[in-house]
C-alpha cells in the first residue's frame, strides 16, 4: 500500500490543566475523505489547528507526505507551503469584494504600469477565476458578483476555488454544510467528491451525519480528546456513530 498522506502518532495537547488531546493517532490516505466527528469540546478544532500550524503539539508526531512536521516551528504559512488548506466555517471571504478578487485574495496577478508601478491585472484575474470556477463545476452567475450577494453554497464554492489556487494535498473543511439549504448541501457534497477525484485528501468536520455518510470513506470519532472510533463508513451506521459520540459504547 502507498504511504499515507497524513499520519498522527500519539498527539497530545493541554491547555492549562486540561488535556484536550490525549494521544490521538490516525492516518489519512491520498484522495481519502475522512469525517471528523465529536461532541462540542471533544477536541476537533484543536486537532485541526495543530495540523494547520495555529497551535503546536505537546508530544507525539505528525508526518505529512512522508516528512515529520517540525513542531514548534510549524505555522499556518508553512502548512500552506506543505499543501494543507483549511476552510473555516466563516469562510474568511471579503464579502464586499467580487468573486475574482476573493479567489485570488492576497495573491492577485499583477502587471507593471508604465513598466514600474505594480497594478492588479484585473482581466487576467477574472479569466483565471472563471477558469477555476468552471473547473470546479461551481454555479456562480459571474466572477464580478460581490461575494456577499451569493448564496451560502456559492460562497462555499468560492472558498473552495480559493483553496485550490494553493495546490493543496489536504483540505480541511469545518462544517461546510451547516448553514445551507438542502439543494446547496448536495452541491457542496459534489464539490467534495470532485476534490477527492483529483486525489486531494479531505477532513470534513461536521455535525450533520447524513452529509458525513454521503461523502466520507472513513469516520473518526473523538471524545474528550481520545479517538473512540475509526471506522470505514460502509461498515458502520448512524446509530453506531452517535453512540460513539455520546459515549454509549
Ligand atoms: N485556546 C484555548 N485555551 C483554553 N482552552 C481551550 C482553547 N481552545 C480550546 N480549548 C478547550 O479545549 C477543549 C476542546 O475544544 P475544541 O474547540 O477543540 O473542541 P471541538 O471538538 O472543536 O468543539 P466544537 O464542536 O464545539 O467546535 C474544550 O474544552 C475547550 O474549552
Amino acid at each position: 500500500m502507498s504511504r499515507p498522506l497524513l499520519e498522527l502518532r500519539e498527539v497530545t495537547k493541554r491547555f492549562g490543566a486540561v488535556e484536550v488531546l490525549q494521544g490521538v493517532s490516525f492516518s489519512l490516505e491520498r484522495g481519502e475523505v475522512l469525517g471528523l466527528l465529536g461532541d462540542n469540546g471533544a477536541g476537533k478544532s484543536t486537532l485541526m489547528k495543530i495540523i494547520t500550524g495555529v497551535y503546536s503539539l505537546d508530544s507525539g508526531e505528525i508526518v505529512f507526505d512522508g516528512t515529520p512536521i517540525p513542531y514548534p516551528q510549524h505555522s499556518p504559512r508553512e502548512a500552506r507551503n506543505l499543501g494543507i488548506e483549511m476552510i473555516y466555517q466563516d469562510l474568511a471571504l471579503a464579502k464586499q469584494q467580487d468573486v475574482a478578487a476573493n479567489v485570488f485574495l492576497g495573491q492577485e496577478p499583477v502587471y507593471r504600469f508604465l513598466g514600474f508601478w505594480p497594478m492588479i491585472d484585473k482581466p487576467k484575474m477574472e479569466a483565471e477565476a472563471q477558469a477555476a470556477i468552471t473547473r470546479l463545476g461551481a454555479r456562480i452567475p459571474s466572477v464580478r458578483y460581490p461575494v456577499g450577494q451569493l448564496s451560502g453554497g456559492q460562497q462555499q464554492s468560492v472558498a473552495i476555488a480559493r483553496a485550490l489556487t494553493f495546490g493543496p494535498k489536504l483540505v480541511i473543511m469545518d462544517e461546510p454544510t451547516a448553514a445551507l439549504a438542502v439543494r446547496e448541501v448536495e452541491h457542496v457534497l459534489e464539490l467534495i467528491h470532485k476534490l477527492k477525484m483529483q486525489g486531494i485528501s479531505i477532513i470534513l468536520i461536521s455535525h450533520r451525519l447524513p452529509d458525513v455518510f454521503a461523502v466520507t470513506d472513513r469516520i473518526l470519532v473523538l471524545r474528550q480528546g481520545t479517538v473512540v472510533a475509526d471506522e470505514r463508513t460502509s461498515q458502520t451506521n448512524m446509530s453506531n456513530v452517535v453512540a460513539h459520540i455520546v459515549g454509549a459504547h
